[in-house]
């Protein structure tokens, strides 16, 4: 099989700041986009997408939708930092019930909206810590599927909100004004998720660790999002956030030809192989994704279309959907992590 030739070598960080986790994310990712024997970046086509991205920014920054709750201030905010404890899931898309179909995502934060109008006390943070398995299943539509993987999501579900719960209650005395306070900087609030082990997003590659923080960057650009609707906007370095690597980012850089798999990774995705979390394919293409969104947010800026990756992203994963990136002969590749 051969290996790709990597198209572009970047392996400088862009900026100096090594201890920021933000910069942490973009060296450690370089470092594996450096490495890489299956993943490369096609400049070429990633210099097409800056010059032809719609730019769709009022989407990107909405929140509300039919299938998010938003109302009282202090429910959309229990509910937001609920999804983004419990946003993952990708690759047990086919083991699950899902109400909305082709979205995992969707069908979860419906199901949860439905549930929080039903009883606002479900996501209190009391609630939250004693969540058991038969309340999560009912919760979340699985209450009739017997696939041991949904099991094992559910099981996944239960422990994140659970976590939730007690960091709520731990860190914050369950108060929100303080949550809220703790959004105004980017950096703050990384610090803060990260206190929860299940938001820490980092692997192993060539013995060096690999930052992503997908989860908690994806929830900080939602608060961000909410808080713009609530008047409580003026998130400082929203700048300073990188892709969240998921599977539907990079399955959309992929069909843009953006990203390129050696025969042998794109032989198994396409054949429907699941990846194992933290393999060094899985590692490429998540690192590779968060280094085209850096670059291409770089190229936008030169040419003063400045573009936030909260906005290059949306537009990414939003697109996943359309079913230009639904054919059938289209695969994004599976792994079944709490990552995404
Ligand atoms: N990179 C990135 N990944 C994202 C999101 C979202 C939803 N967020 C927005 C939606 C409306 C608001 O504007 C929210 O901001 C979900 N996911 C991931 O997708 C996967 C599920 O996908 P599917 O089964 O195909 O729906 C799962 O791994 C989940 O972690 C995002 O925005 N960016």
């Amino acid at each position: 099989m051969t290996d790709i030739a990597l198209k572009m070598p970047v392996g400088q960080t862009d900026n100096n700041r090594s201890n920021d986790p933000f910069s942490k994310v973009i060296s450690s990712c370089s470092f594996v986009v450096d490495n890489a024997r299956d993943v490369a970046i096609d400049d070429n086509a990633l210099s097409h997408f800056a010059r032809t991205m719609p730019r769709n920014g009022k989407v990107a920054w909405q929140f509300s939708g039919r299938h998010h709750y938003t109302g009282e201030e202090s429910l959309t905010l229990r509910y937001v930092l609920c999804i983004g404890a419990i946003n993952f899931g990708s690759g047990y898309a086919h083991d699950l019930i899902r109400s909305v179909p082709n979205s995992t995502y969707y069908t979860i934060a419906s199901l949860l909206k439905d549930a929080v109008t039903r009883d606002p006390e479900i996501v209190s943070s009391q609630r939250l810590i004693a969540l058991t398995m038969k309340e999560v299943r009912e919760l979340f539509g699985q209450a009739g599927n017997d696939n041991p993987r949904a099991t094992e999501l559910m099981a996944q579900f239960r422990l994140s909100l659970n976590e939730l719960g007690h960091w709520l209650i731990d860190r914050y005395d369950d108060d929100l004004d303080a949550v809220i306070d703790d959004t105004r900087s980017t950096h703050t609030m990384l610090q803060s998720l990260l206190r929860m082990k299940r938001f820490e997003d980092v692997s192993l590659y060539d013995n060096k660790q690999i930052y992503y923080y997908k989860r908690a960057q994806l929830l900080i650009a939602d608060l961000a999002r909410v808080g713009r609707e609530f008047g409580w906007w003026n998130t400082v370095g929203l700048e300073r956030l990188t892709i969240f690597a998921d599977n539907a980012v990079a399955h959309v850089l992929r069909q843009l030809g953006v990203l390129v798999y050696s025969d042998r990774l794109a032989a198994r995705i396409d054949a429907g192989e699941y990846l194992e979390a933290g393999e060094r394919a899985e590692n490429e293409i998540r690192a590779a994704s968060v280094i085209a969104g850096n670059i291409l947010q770089k190229t936008l800026a030169a040419e003063r279309k400045w573009s936030t990756i909260l906005e290059i992203d949306h537009y990414l994963w939003d697109v996943s959907h359309e079913p230009e990136f639904r054919r059938p002969s289209m695969r994004r590749h599976m792994c079944r992590t709490i990552a995404y």
